[in-house]
């Protein structure tokens, strides 16, 4: 008998399927492969240079098995081999990258080109048709409804809840004292706080558990997009939905859904009882309405909306009419009385899901913007030595609250987040998904319709073809007189355009207060220097490493007098 097995007939049948399988498969292959060649997509694409393609996957091996930090390292490797319009494919994808303020002008100041990129879809859960992620109509009608609710008379309402956090965020850092700890956390909380009360009206006096839990399920939905947004397995809904990820963001997802809607809901029970009993809260068109009172007008325009006015967004509302103390309404309340008075055609889904999108919007941003301000004055402390002088000139030895009026005082400080965010800029990178083919003004590169836009607001906020030492944080950087002739889209951190961020003046306003109260507390030391920040590549962009800080109590005195006591 033969030690040898002859091969019975369903190996051979099984061999035979694995070789159709294998040659149907590669044929499709083929096939699909050839037809991309023909594409417009394909054939523009291909004449934007860019790093060399493996056949079908394209240019994905660039990102693969790397985690955010060192996607981050390879980002800006490239971008120094690169040209200022450069192609990467991702298998079939086209993402284009744009470092050239003129080009990058071309995307950002279109009526045509407002379609989010595919990858902020992972916010559809979370965000619905918000303002973030939404396009076309719904999103023009909505910005309508949105930008003029950050009116300055409306940010100055805020001034109080912005102190009265700020001070509170002040008493808990007071237990690090003299500690290493990571400040973000601190950052993180407080923004959300602030936001819980002027998004929707909830205070610290009113918040039950819930607020908390809102504010802990805010937090973790953040690290779950980050999560899905650099490992790649997780992109895939499909693999997605059966990791433990989906099951924490379902619940998660209720609890946030279920505050905003419970809050709306009884919102709007509160301003129909009300209005039965006649009483009726300002509309939006009372609490922006040039006062009568004595014809004073003040001047509110800020450093800021110098470096910005270039950038033709819709936040230029008339505001030197802006006079004296308003009623205080959160965003929320103010929406619900558009749409309860028929000025706007606002369902409760659509609220909810730009409340939930300001929440969002507003918390990471500023939590990391705070974060860097803070890290880089505790790198650099003759800068923090200004900063305080010029608060001291402002304040003296006293413990009051920040006004408005103050705020416009503050302008090294302002000096000081605006090069913090040119350095650290929190949206490090913007996409777009083109509908239409655009022609940019290098080398008039066409950018064919399907492909993804990437403009990288970090690199182009260090070329060096506008700031004399780019990696150097310089606040002198936004001297009016180095500001006045550098062009508006070399500077971009809100973004630009007819969907700018709406928030940027409440985000200014807001780390003024904040920032100027920790450091009328507290001296500030980080013992990390920049080159050893570690970045990660995100939506938002934060360390890896954390932003390490030491306080200490602050003695109210002028920095020179402090340095010879
Ligand atoms: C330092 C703080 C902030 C920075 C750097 C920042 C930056 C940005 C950027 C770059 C965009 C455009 C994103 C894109 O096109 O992909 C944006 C959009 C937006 N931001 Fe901000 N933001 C900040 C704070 C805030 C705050 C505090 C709020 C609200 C309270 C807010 C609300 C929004 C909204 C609603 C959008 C979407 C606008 C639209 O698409 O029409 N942001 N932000």
């Amino acid at each position: 008998m033969s030690l040898i097995l002859e091969p019975t007939e369903s190996h051979v049948n099984l061999t035979r399927l694995l070789v159709y399988f294998v040659t149907v498969l590669a044929t499709g292959l083929w096939v699909w492969n050839r037809r991309r060649k023909q594409t417009r997509l394909y054939k523009l694409g291909n004449k934007i240079p860019g790093p060399d393609t493996l056949p079908l996957i394209g240019n994905a091996l660039l990102a693969a098995g790397k985690n955010s930090s060192e996607i981050m390292a390879t980002a800006m490797e490239y971008a120094q081999t690169y040209t200022s319009v450069t192609r990467v494919w991702m298998g079939p994808k086209l993402y284009i990258f744009l470092t050239e303020p003129d080009d990058v002008e071309v995307i950002l100041n279109s009526h045509v080109h407002i379609d989010k990129a595919d990858d902020y879809r992972f916010f559809a859960p979370w965000l619905g048709e918000g303002l973030l992620i939404s396009t076309g109509e719904k999103w023009r009608s909505h910005r309508k409804i949105i930008a003029p609710t950050f009116h300055i008379n409306i940010l100055k309402s805020f001034i109080q809840p912005f102190n009265q956090n700020s001070r509170n965020v002040v008493e808990k850092m007071r237990r690090e004292m003299g500690k290493t700890f990571d400040v973000h956390d601190y950052m993180s909380g407080v923004t959300v706080d602030i936001l819980l009360e002027t998004a929707m009206g909830i205070t610290r006096e009113t918040q039950d558990k819930s607020g908390f839990d809102y504010a802990m399920a805010v937090m973790k939905m953040c690290e779950i997009i980050h999560l899905r947004h650099y490992k790649l397995w997780l992109r895939f809904d499909a693999f997605f939905k059966f990791t433990s990820y989906f099951k924490e963001q379902i619940k998660l997802l209720n609890i946030i859904h279920g505050l905003t809607t419970k809050v709306i809901k009884e919102k709007k029970k509160t301003y129909i009882e009300n209005k039965e009993k006649g009483i009726i809260p300002p509309t939006l068109e009372e609490l922006t309405q040039p006062s009568q009172d004595n014809g004073v007008k003040t001047n509110t325009k800020t450093l800021s909306d110098n470096v910005f006015k270039g950038l033709n967004d819709d936040l230029d509302f008339n505001d030197e009419n802006d006079v004296g103390e308003k009623k205080r309404l959160a965003f929320l309340d103010l929406m619900i009385e558009s749409s309860q008075n028929g000025t706007n055609n606002i369902t409760d889904t659509e609220i909810k899901e730009e409340v939930d999108t300001i929440m969002f919007e507003g918390h990471d941003t500023t939590a990391a913007g705070s974060s860097f301000v803070l890290c880089l004055l505790g790198i650099y402390h003759e800068i923090q030595a200004k900063v305080y002088d010029e608060l001291y000139d402002i304040f003296g030895d006293s413990d009051r609250q920040a006004t408005f009026d103050d705020t416009l005082r503050m302008k090294y400080l302002e000096r000081v987040i605006l090069e913090s965010l040119r350095l650290y800029p929190p949206v490090p990178v913007i996409g777009r998904k083109l509908k239409q083919d655009v022609t940019v003004v290098t080398k008039n590169f066409v950018l064919p319709a399907g492909a993804t836009v990437v403009i990288g607001t970090f690199k182009i906020h260090r070329s060096p073809k506008f700031y004399k030492n780019p990696d150097v944080f310089d606040p002198d950087n936004f001297l009016p007189e180095n500001t006045q002739n550098r062009h508006y889209y070399s500077f971009i951190p809100f973004s630009a355009g007819p969907r700018s961020c709406v928030g940027r003046k409440y985000a200014m306003l807001k780390l003024k207060v904040l920032l100027s109260t920790i450091l009328r507390n507290f001296r500030v030391y980080s013992n990390v220097t920049e080159d050893q920040f570690t970045l990660q590549a995100d939506i938002i962009l934060k360390r890896t490493d954390g932003f390490r800080l030491r306080i200490e109590p602050r003695k109210r005195v002028p920095s020179a007098s402090y340095k010879t006591e």
